[in-house]
């Protein structure tokens, strides 16, 4: 079943054409990587596609819901990790997580049972309740995440989740994002960096200058081929790639 679709999305900025025709089918049961370079256009169709900006033109669906004309109806079904955002300053992880599951719904409970979990999976029971002003950028990154993921919604969009974790902490993400998706959720992965791309993702669309130029099936990749020569290859690396080699 299709959980995500775009067709010929475009949004410009003055003269800046951030999507340039964007087309992407994205099957529920999914961990597909939107990999590109720098400015490629992938923070704007996450952006376009969870409601937060309207496109200038194309169609987008999450889940039969079309997100210009339904934007909390999308909210409702998804969970977000922005890849600029923070936890309020003057809040804990802790108030964090209730005020997200009171958007969301949740049962008191539920928000406590959860709160234990994903502290303990991420290693930050002690810094529950610390003011987030007070936490590194890292213990930032891992309330954003739970705060994503905390009401289990069965699509969830993630801007750069491994940035400024720890090795350990990378890794029990991208083990839980795994499990995520075995049990039948469907997860989007923005990220400019190839070797997180390669190892996490059932699929890569390689998106350059607003379009989608390329999809890659990691698992599929011959031995002597890798997702970084089809990046390259498919978003004009030009002469300065080939001099500094
Ligand atoms: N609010 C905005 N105002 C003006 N230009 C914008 C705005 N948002 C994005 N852009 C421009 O649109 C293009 C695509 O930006 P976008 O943030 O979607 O790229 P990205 O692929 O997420 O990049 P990165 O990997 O660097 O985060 C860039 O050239 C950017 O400067």
């Amino acid at each position: 079943m299709t959980a995500i679709r775009t067709d010929d999305l475009r949004k410009s900025y003055g003269d800046v054409a951030a999507l340039a025709g964007l087309s992407l089918s994205i099957d529920s049961g999914e961990l597909y990587g939107l990999l590109g370079p720098n400015g490629a256009g992938k923070t704007t169709a996450m952006e376009v596609l969870t409601g937060q900006i309207v496109a200038d033109s194309g169609s987008a669906t999450v889940l039969g819901v079309d997100p210009e004309i339904d934007p909390l109806g999308v909210r409702e079904r998804v969970g977000i990790l922005p890849e600029k955002e923070s936890p309020p300053s003057f809040s804990t992880p802790r108030e964090y997580f209730q005020f997200v599951g009171a958007v969301r719904g949740m049962a008191d409970d539920a928000v406590d049972a959860r709160t234990e979990t994903w502290a303990d999976r991420l290693s930050f029971t002690e810094k529950l309740d610390t003011l987030s002003t007070d936490l590194s950028r890292g213990q930032q990154q891992k309330t954003m995440i739970a705060g994503a993921f905390l009401h289990e919604p069965e699509v969830v969009f993630i801007d750069e989740p491994l940035a400024n974790l720890d090795p350990i902490v990378q890794e029990r993400v991208k083990r839980f994002l795994r499990r995520y998706r075995e049990a039948g959720n469907t997860v989007v992965v923005s990220t400019h960096n190839v070797e997180v791309a390669a190892e996490l993702c059932s699929r890569v669309g390689i998106v350059n200058a607003g379009e989608l130029v390329a999809e890659v099936e990691p698992a599929e990749l011959g031995a002597d081929e890798t997702l970084l020569d089809a990046f390259v290859e498919n978003v004009d690396a030009g002469e300065e790639w080939e001099r500094d080699e």
